[in-house]
């Protein structure tokens, strides 16, 4: 099954998320086996998006969670919350939430196991910055960062993990994309170490690279940005990278 999604970060307005999902219903969705969509709205649009895309073959993720089940977190959201709300997945560890908030490799495992607890995916961000692939240390970088989110989590619970290589350096305004043969290179190291679980790759998808990147071999899905938040780009990219794999 091939993953394409896009989160929004802190982007769009309820109105703005229900003209996006109500642009969805123009067009035939591609369905499980063949692929799984995903949107992942700021918290206040969740309920909205999960309201309109009522079947849609969509599912519907957070960009955030606490790890604890309740308590004085001012300002956090808990998973049952997410799970009241009809979230299907959960990201975690995007480089920003790492960089900007000290999200650490220990909370991000803390985080994943509670999801899985809840019956959720974590959606597990992970990438090197341009500092450590400049000194050779990408592989190792991902490598580590996915051994500590998914430590302690046994293999038949690590199928409902997803990984997401992104690349510090290939995300948003400022990023460069990364080659298909950069992407092929992680993507093989990760494939092998976690064969469990399904792989998306991130930063600076576009209808330009999209169809190069759907095309490679330990490439499982897609995680979009920008070029998603118009609900015309993310169908643009979703129908070139499904024809991408069904040209292979
Ligand atoms: O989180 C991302 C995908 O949703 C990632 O940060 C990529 O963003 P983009 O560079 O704007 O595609």
């Amino acid at each position: 099954m091939f993953w394409i999604g896009t989160s929004w970060k802190m982007n769009k307005t309820r109105p703005e998320a229900a003209a996006f999902v109500e642009t969805l219903f123009s067009a035939a969705l591609p369905q499980p086996p063949e692929a799984q969509l995903f949107v992942v709205p700021p918290f206040t649009a969740i309920e909205t998006v999960k309201e309109r895309a009522a079947g849609l073959p969509l599912l519907i993720g957070a960009q955030n969670v606490h790890a604890a089940a309740s308590g004085a977190y001012t300002g956090e959201i808990s998973v049952a919350m997410l799970a009241e709300l009809g979230c299907d997945l959960v990201e975690i560890g995007h480089s920003e939430r790492r960089a900007l908030f000290g999200e650490t490799d220990a909370a991000v495992n803390a985080k994943a196991k509670a999801i899985l607890d809840k019956g959720l995916r974590p959606l597990i961000c992970i990438g090197e910055t341009a500092e450590e692939r400049d000194r050779g240390a990408a592989h190792q970088t991902v490598l580590r960062q996915a051994e500590l989110a998914l430590a302690g989590i046994p293999n038949a619970q690590r199928q409902a993990c997803l990984l997401a290589y992104e690349p510090v350096w290939a995300i948003g305004e400022g990023g460069r994309p990364a080659t298909p043969a950069a992407v092929a290179e992680v993507h093989h190291g990760l494939k092998t170490a976690f064969p469990e679980c399904p792989l998306l790759y991130g930063g600076s998808v576009s209808a330009e690279n999209c169809a190069a990147l759907a095309a490679l071999p330990d490439v499982d899905g897609l995680f979009i940005g920008r070029a998603a938040w118009q609900a015309e780009g993310f169908l643009d990219i979703v129908t070139q990278s499904l024809s991408a794999r069904s040209r292979q």
